[in-house]
């Protein structure tokens, strides 16, 4: 069973303008959404909609952290949060003609008693991999991530900021850096493919056993102890690409939880990734890699 752990949940509110935004004036709306969010959260309502069984979990507060388990409900992705003090954050995208901004808040703090909880909660569900993604809420740090991975006999799987990344001493079993978590977890501008291998390979020499490394729209890296494989994207109309770093770590990881090898996993991934940036917004109720994965390029890359 994937299980994962969303440190620093979010509401994501998204606004929508049909205008520029301006000082000291009062403007309107034109759409407004409220989605649950945080990178664990996006992977586990993806690993239930390839049909896995997935438990989420992490910190929650308030009427916010309320909002998200009754949201997961309608995605079928079970709950188990350790309740803290405080209320969730609430992500703030605005979307005007020609801008996005987002505004992040720093979310409620998780103490040392709420990550002891926390692992817990996590050898209770006896999960066979467990992810934890997005930022730390304030009072947890690195030696609380290199904690709850050792804390059970479960691969641990990282989507955490590229700082975090290299704080971190533990041994892990997968990572899913993109571009600027590359660059900041290594030093290295990844502009080409190789630029990308290099880094990907940088982070394995730290204590990542396979590293996916996202590029976008240019396709994306797996290291593996053995070798190096690099997938281009499948070639699909683009709506927007929220969420598309999420489905692949989600597809990449439910490949390998039945077995596959590592071609496939890949293959999964960007199969599955394709999916999602063909729709609008992250919120799918069915992912089917299986329909288009042998479409995938796979090329081995020299070591
Ligand atoms: N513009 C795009 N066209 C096709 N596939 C894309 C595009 N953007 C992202 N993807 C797919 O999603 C994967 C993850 O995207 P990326 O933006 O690197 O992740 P993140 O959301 O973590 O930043 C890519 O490797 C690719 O397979
Ligand atoms: O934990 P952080 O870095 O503040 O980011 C949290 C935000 O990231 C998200 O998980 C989206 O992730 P991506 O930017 O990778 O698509 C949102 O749902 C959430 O509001």
């Amino acid at each position: 069973m994937i299980l994962t752990v969303t440190p620093n949940p979010a509401v994501d509110q998204t606004i929508e303008m049909d205008e520029e935004v301006q000082a000291d004036t009062v403007q309107r709306s034109t759409d407004a959404q409220f989605n649950s969010g945080g990178n664990g959260i996006n992977v586990s309502q993806f690993v239930s909609a390839l049909g896995t069984e997935t438990v989420a979990t992490g910190f929650i507060g308030g009427f916010t952290g309320y909002f998200i388990e009754q949201d997961l409900v309608e995605y079928d992705v079970p709950t188990d949060f350790v309740e803290v003090d405080g209320e969730t954050r609430i992500n703030t995208t605005l979307l005007t003609p020609e801008s996005e901004y987002h505004i992040n808040q720093s979310g409620p703090s998780a103490d040392r008693d709420a990550v002891d909880e926390l692992i817990e909660t996590l050898q209770d569900h006896d999960p066979s991999v467990i992810n934890i993604g997005g930022s730390l809420p304030p009072e947890m740090d690195a030696a609380d991530v290199d904690r709850i991975a050792s804390a059970g006999d479960w691969d641990t799987a990282l989507d955490v900021h590229g700082e975090l990344m290299i704080e971190l001493d533990g041994e892990y079993e997968y990572c899913k850096p993109n571009r600027e978590e590359l660059t900041a977890a290594t030093g290295i501008e990844v502009e080409t493919i190789d630029d990308c291998a290099e880094a990907a390979r940088q982070l394995q020499e730290r204590g990542y056993e396979r590293v996916i490394a996202s590029m976008g729209g240019d396709g994306a890296v797996l290291v593996t102890p053995e070798e190096t494989l690099y997938a281009p994207p499948l070639d699909v109309d683009v709506v927007d690409t929220i969420g598309a770093g999420d489905s692949m770590f989600a597809a990449v990881l439910w490949a390998y939880e039945q077995g596959w090898d590592d071609e496939r996993a890949l293959r999964a991934g960007v199969a599955t990734s394709a999916q999602l940036v063909s729709v609008k917004g992250p919120s799918v109720h069915e992912l089917d890699p299986e329909a288009t994965m042998d479409e995938v390029r796979v090329w081995s890359m020299r070591a």
